[in-house]
């Protein structure tokens, strides 16, 4: 059976370094339905709200739930980073990597890797050495590395924020065929374009605060708060 991970409900859930709140309190239940872009400007703590989420920013404040055991809803995740991380091996190792982790055979591992690596365009470079990848392909080559596990939720944080126009499509595209696929996807941006693009709900952060929440089409057309409005207008906000 597929675990199920959603809802998942933060109550109060605060992060702080050295007496200063990142991000918090918040409130905030997700569904998982589709994709949900995180929204905010530099700053706002959008990173850190995903990383709270994920578990990997302390939790200095307030509940962070999944419908499931903690364990486990972080066994079935993935993350992804600005900038793509990848190993000092070939394509096909840093594909592999993650499956052997957790004990599939090496065959299983390859035939799998050939397959990814197909799907994000990178199959002719399997045998190459991961780092002599230009950003975009490093970033793709980490998208296939986070998916081949087949996790029920990723996180990407600002995926193409360093990429051009036609690697920004590309990795959309990636995301948009594993969310019809049914991977839940926690995205977050400060580009309004891919939001707007992508997005079937929205998380609008402000000042480490969640400032407005719900589904994508009412954010676009109609933002409820000022702060919002102001965002989507283009306006400097703070
Ligand atoms: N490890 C840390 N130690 C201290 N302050 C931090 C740390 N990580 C983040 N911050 C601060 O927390 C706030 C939120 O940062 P965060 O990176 O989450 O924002 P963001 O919305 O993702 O920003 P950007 O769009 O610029 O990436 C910022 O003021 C940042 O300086």
């Amino acid at each position: 059976m597929v675990t199920e991970l959603f809802p998942l409900v933060l109550e109060g859930a605060e992060t702080s370094r050295r007496g200063k709140r990142l991000v918090g309190p918040a409130d905030l239940t997700l569904d998982g339905r589709g994709l949900c872009v995180v929204m905010g400007p530099n700053g706002a703590g959008k990173t850190t709200l995903l990383r709270l989420m994920h578990g990997t920013a302390r939790l200095t404040g307030g509940t962070v739930r999944w419908a499931c055991d903690t364990g486990v809803a972080r066994h079935h995740q993935a993350f992804v980073f600005q900038r793509p991380i990848v190993l000092r091996r070939t394509v096909e190792d840093n594909l592999i990597y993650p499956l052997r982790l957790r004990g599939v055979a090496r065959g299983v591992a390859r035939e799998a890797a050939r397959k990814w690596a197909k799907r994000v365009g990178l199959e002719l470079h399997l045998p190459r050495r991961a780092m002599v990848l230009s950003g975009g392909e490093q970033q793709k080559l980490a998208l296939a590395r986070a998916l081949i596990t087949d996790p029920a939720l990723v996180f990407l944080d600002e995926p193409t924020a360093s990429l051009d126009g036609r690697a920004t499509r590309e990795i959309e595209a990636i995301l948009l065929q594993a969310k019809g696929e049914g991977t839940r996807l926690i995205l977050s941006t400060h580009d309004m374009g891919q939001a707007r693009r992508i997005a079937d709900q929205v998380v609008f952060i402000l000042g480490g605060k969640v400032h407005e929440t719900g589904p994508a089409d009412a954010f676009f057309d109609g933002p409820q708060t000022p702060e919002a409005r102001a965002f989507l207008k283009g306006d400097i906000v703070e």
